[in-house]
């Protein structure tokens, strides 16, 4: 059947079965409800000058409902989308994804009613929010880390888990900080805990919390992060290190939002939202048999790809300037800007660690900076001048794949150094040299 849906002036086409308080709310706002059923519309059609929005409501949507919106969706591109996630909406499903992509805003139940009557009347004033504003930390103006934002911006309202991925270095923490100050969760505390720098003895403790008397030295209870974030954000940085039996209980926890501290079998309610980071493929670790697959469904619900420097284009000069502006604040120093050869050496360089090693070069060459303008050799990146793409490129490589190896045995042996030295058959001093070559800071990363 071909349904022709005419929209009356704010009319939300609402695909699935809202509630009638949902229905009287919105009608309180000025919202008129049409509500339309997926598998038998044939085609929406939008009247010139309405503020027509369709919303994808997935409670209770089977796979077939889900492939047919994902098919409106697809249909109907001058609509304004949003999503609406069951509590036991699986978000792994090719339709799911692409309803999820091509949303613009996402809600989740209990549905905040005055939340989407806030983001109705912002599409039918054709005001988005303001680009930037959200993110005073994330500088940056290429697509890709535009993409990023207005992910983040989706995906903070929403209380699942996330998982952010990244190479080292990126802003996968400062994306979490984002998504968290820009969720309800806001006056809560963000707690964030490297699982990689965990002592694996004391994982389950210090994300669990334990009981006196559950091991020898636990002389008092002690309360695990999990439980301190206490409304807040938890966030899991390097998870892929987590042991296993602590992925047991995240999954639990998770599952049921219940914990239970070391020595107790007493299971205790516990409200976080768990924000998940990785540079390494979990799938791979998955497949490997290190990372259990249940867990790992559970925290991709919504990913977060965090873009390399080298992938943002001009970024890396506008980050660049702006670590400069923000050293200048606090020392003195000669350098107000870079030159035509600095910039060109920034452009071509590969950063193998991503932001935090362009920070540690900014700062350095503001330091030895004889004049305002600072060069490639200040930037210690003249061998990045005059390379072509292909010279650059391979040698870029090389550097990337020895830093690559040093940090993945330094997580290996968690950050021992002469367990690293050994596994690698190289010197202590080696390592630590390896580790200032590639801007590797050691103590931010335990
Ligand atoms: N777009 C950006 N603009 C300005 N500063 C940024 C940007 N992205 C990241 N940074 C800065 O780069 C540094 C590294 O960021 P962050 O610690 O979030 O990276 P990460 O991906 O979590 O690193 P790791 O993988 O080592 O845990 C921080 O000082 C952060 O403030």
């Amino acid at each position: 059947m071909q349904l022709e849906v005419v929209a009356a002036q704010r009319c939300v086409i609402w695909l699935g079965k809202p509630t009638g308080e949902e229905v009287r709310a919105l009608a309180s706002e000025g919202w008129s409800i049409r509500v339309v059923d997926a598998v038998d519309v044939g085609r929406l059609q939008q009247r010139e000058g309405d503020p027509m929005v369709a919303l994808a409501d997935l409670r209770g949507c089977d796979a077939q409902m889900q492939s047919a919106i994902a098919r409106q969706l697809e249909g109907s591109p001058n609509l304004t989308w949003l999503a609406l996630l069951g509590a036991g909406t699986t978000t792994g499903s090719p339709a799911v994804q692409r309803i999820l992509r091509d949303s613009a805003e996402y809600f989740t139940v209990p549905l905040d009613i005055a939340r989407l009557a806030r983001v109705l009347s912002s599409i039918a004033q054709g005001t988005p929010a303001a680009e930037g504003e959200d993110f005073p930390d994330i500088v940056g103006q290429s697509d890709i880390v535009r993409s990023m934002c207005s992910h983040l911006r989706k995906f903070a309202p929403v209380d699942l888990p996330v998982l952010i991925t990244g190479e080292t270095g990126t802003g996968k923490e400062g994306a979490a900080q984002a998504l968290h100050r820009l969720s309800r969760r806001r006056d809560r505390p963000f707690v964030p805990i490297n699982c990689g720098a965990l002592p694996v003895h004391l994982v389950q403790s210090e994300l669990f919390g334990h009981e006196r008397g559950a091991f020898t030295g636990a002389t008092a209870r002690r309360i695990g992060h999990i439980e301190s974030a206490a409304g807040g954000t938890v966030f899991l940085d390097e998870i892929g290190d987590l042991p296993l039996d602590a992925q047991t209980s995240l999954l639990r926890f998770l599952q049921e939002g219940t914990i239970e501290r070391l020595g107790s079998s007493q299971p205790i309610r516990a409200d976080a939202r768990v924000v998940a980071a990785t540079h390494v493929d979990l799938e791979r670790a998955v497949a490997a048999g290190r990372f259990r697959e249940d867990l790992f469904y559970r925290l991709n619900v919504l990913r977060l790809a965090v873009p390399p420097l080298r992938e943002r284009g001009g970024d890396v000069e506008l980050i660049a300037q702006h670590v400069l502006d923000r050293f200048r604040e606090h020392h003195s120093c000669r350098a107000r800007t870079f030159g035509a050869a600095a910039r060109t050496a920034m452009r071509r360089y590969a950063w193998p660690g991503n932001v935090r090693e362009l920070i540690n070069r900014v700062q350095r060459a503001a330091v030895v900076a004889d004049d305002a303008v600072i060069g490639a050799t200040d930037l210690d990146l003249s061998g990045a001048v005059g390379q072509g793409d292909g010279v650059a490129s391979l040698d870029a490589t090389r550097v990337r794949a020895e830093r690559e190896a040093i940090l993945a045995c330094l997580r290996e042996s968690r950050f021992n150094i002469s367990e690293c030295a050994r596994r690698l058959s190289i010197s202590r001093v080696t390592v630590y040299r390896l580790c200032k070559k590639h801007h590797l800071a050691l103590d931010e990363l335990r």
